[in-house]
């Protein structure tokens, strides 16, 4: 399994980029917004991985909440998945709680979707799917 991403809480992209910019990494193109998840989000690319930079874009996304309550800083780690949906369900037969009932839009066209932190055992774990590539006929 690939670790897909570190999220990373920050009220401000910029502020929140200096360490990685520091470290010699660039964003890997532009900023995008994730209405479903209220946030405007910057990445750099590490190696396979990604650190997932998240401004809030609205009061009552999650990362907004998570700002009120904490300091800036790592919010949750993800998991590549070849199926989310079949990894849903083998999870949840095992007794895996998840914070919907399905997976929904992630960054990039990925189908995204969280684990309760307590099931994580005080982390928040993210499984993502990436899109399939067309294969050329
Ligand atoms: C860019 C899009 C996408 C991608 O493609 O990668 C993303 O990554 S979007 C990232 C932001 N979206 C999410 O995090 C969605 C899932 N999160 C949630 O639904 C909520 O944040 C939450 C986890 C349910 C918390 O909701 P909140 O209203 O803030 O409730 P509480 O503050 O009361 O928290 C409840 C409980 O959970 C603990 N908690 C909260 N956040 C985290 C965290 N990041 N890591 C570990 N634990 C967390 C919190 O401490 C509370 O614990 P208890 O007090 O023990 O109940
Ligand atoms: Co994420």
């Amino acid at each position: 399994m690939i670790l897909d991403h570190i999220g990373i809480a920050t009220p401000d992209l910029e502020l929140g980029s200096a360490p990685y910019l520091a470290l010699g990494l660039s964003p890997e193109g532009p900023d995008e917004v994730v209405e479903a998840q209220g946030v405007r989000v910057r990445v750099f690319r590490v190696g396979e991985s990604m650190i997932e930079l998240l401004m809030p874009t609205r009061p009552e996304s999650a990362i907004a909440r998570y700002l009120e309550k904490n300091r800036p800083g790592l919010h949750h780690t993800a998991y590549r998945v070849e199926n989310v949906a079949a990894e849903v369900e083998r999870l949840r037969a095992g007794g895996a709680t998840f914070l919907t009932p399905a997976p929904g839009p992630g960054l990039h066209g990925t189908r995204v979707i969280f684990l309760h932190p307590k099931w994580g055992q005080g982390t928040l774990i993210e499984l993502v799917e990436h899109p399939h590539e067309e294969t050329a006929h």
